[in-house]
C-alpha cells in the first residue's frame, strides 16, 4: 500500500514546491496544495505539480453560497484533483451542490473544525459545546449531505469514524512526538492518528521545514 502521508506544500514558490515534492516523493502518497500555493500559481501550478505523478489534494476550503461554491468546483474539474475541501459550516445545500459539481473520481471532504482552534475559540465565535461535539455535529451533516468524508483532528477521528464507518477521514495537525506545534492546537502523533482511524495524514512543516525533508518523511513513515 502506498504511504498515507499527504505532504502539505505550503509555499508560493512553484520551483520550491517541485523540488520538495521530488525529494520526498518515495515516502509520501500524495501532495496537498493549499491557498498559499494556489493564489500564487493557479491552475498552471497545479498542472505542473501533477506531472510529478502523485495524487493531488487541492485544499481550497470553499465556504460560500451554494451556487458560488458549485461554480468554483466546476472550474476545477479539468484539474481532476483526487481530493478537494469545503467547509462543513457552509451548510447542507452547499455541501450537496459541491459534491454534485465535482468530477466522479474526486473526493469532496468537509472541514469540520480547524485543527488550529480549541475550546476557547469556539466560545469566541459563539458556538456552544466542545471541539468533540462540534466535530461530531458537522460529521453527521457531512454524511447526510452525501460528501465523501471530513477533515478533523486526530483527537476526534475515532468518534467520527464510529458515526460514519465508511467515511474518508483526513487528519492534519499531525506532529512527531518531539515536533514543534506552531499554530496548531489539536495535535496528535502520526501513529496515533492512523490508529484512531485516519484515512490519510496531512503533514506539512515537520517535513518541509526539516533540514533534510527526505529523511524527515522517511522517519515519520517508519513510525506508521
Ligand atoms: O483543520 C485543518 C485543515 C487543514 N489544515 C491544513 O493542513 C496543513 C497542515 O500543515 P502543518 O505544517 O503540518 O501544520 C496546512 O496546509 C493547513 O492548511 C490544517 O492544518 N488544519
Amino acid at each position: 500500500m502506498s504511504s498515507r502521508i499527504f505532504v502539505a506544500l505550503d509555499t508560493p514558490d512553484l520551483e520550491k514546491a517541485k523540488a520538495l515534492a521530488t525529494r520526498v516523493h518515495h515516502h509520501v502518497g500524495g501532495i496537498k496544495l493549499g491557498l498559499e500555493f494556489f493564489m500564487a500559481n493557479g491552475r498552471h501550478g497545479v498542472h505542473e505539480m501533477a506531472e510529478i505523478g502523485l495524487p493531488i489534494f487541492l485544499d481550497l476550503k470553499f465556504h460560500d453560497i451554494p451556487n458560488t461554491v458549485a461554480k468554483a468546483v466546476q472550474a476545477l474539474r479539468p484539474l481532476e484533483p483526487a481530493i478537494i475541501t469545503v467547509h462543513a459550516a457552509g451548510g447542507r445545500a452547499m455541501l450537496e451542490d459541491a459534491k454534485a459539481a465535482a468530477p466522479q473520481g474526486t473526493k469532496v471532504v468537509a472541514v469540520t473544525m480547524l485543527t488550529s482552534l480549541d475550546d476557547s475559540d469556539l466560545v469566541s465565535i459563539g458556538l456552544s459545546g466542545d471541539p468533540h461535539e462540534q466535530v461530531l455535529r458537522l460529521t453527521e451533516l457531512a454524511k447526510s449531505a452525501g460528501v465523501d468524508g471530513i477533515v478533523c483532528s486526530g483527537e476526534e477521528v475515532a468518534a467520527a469514524k464510529k458515526l460514519w464507518p465508511h467515511g474518508f477521514f483526513v487528519v492534519p495537525g499531525v506532529r512527531p512526538a518531539d515536533g514543534a506545534v506552531g499554530d496548531q492546537k489539536r495535535v496528535v502523533t502520526p501513529r496515533k492518528a492512523l490508529d484512531s482511524g485516519a484515512s490519510i495524514l496531512v503533514i506539512g512543516r515537520p517535513i518541509t521545514q526539516a533540514a533534510d525533508p527526505d529523511q524527515a518523511a522517511r522517519a515519520i513513515e517508519a513510525t506508521l
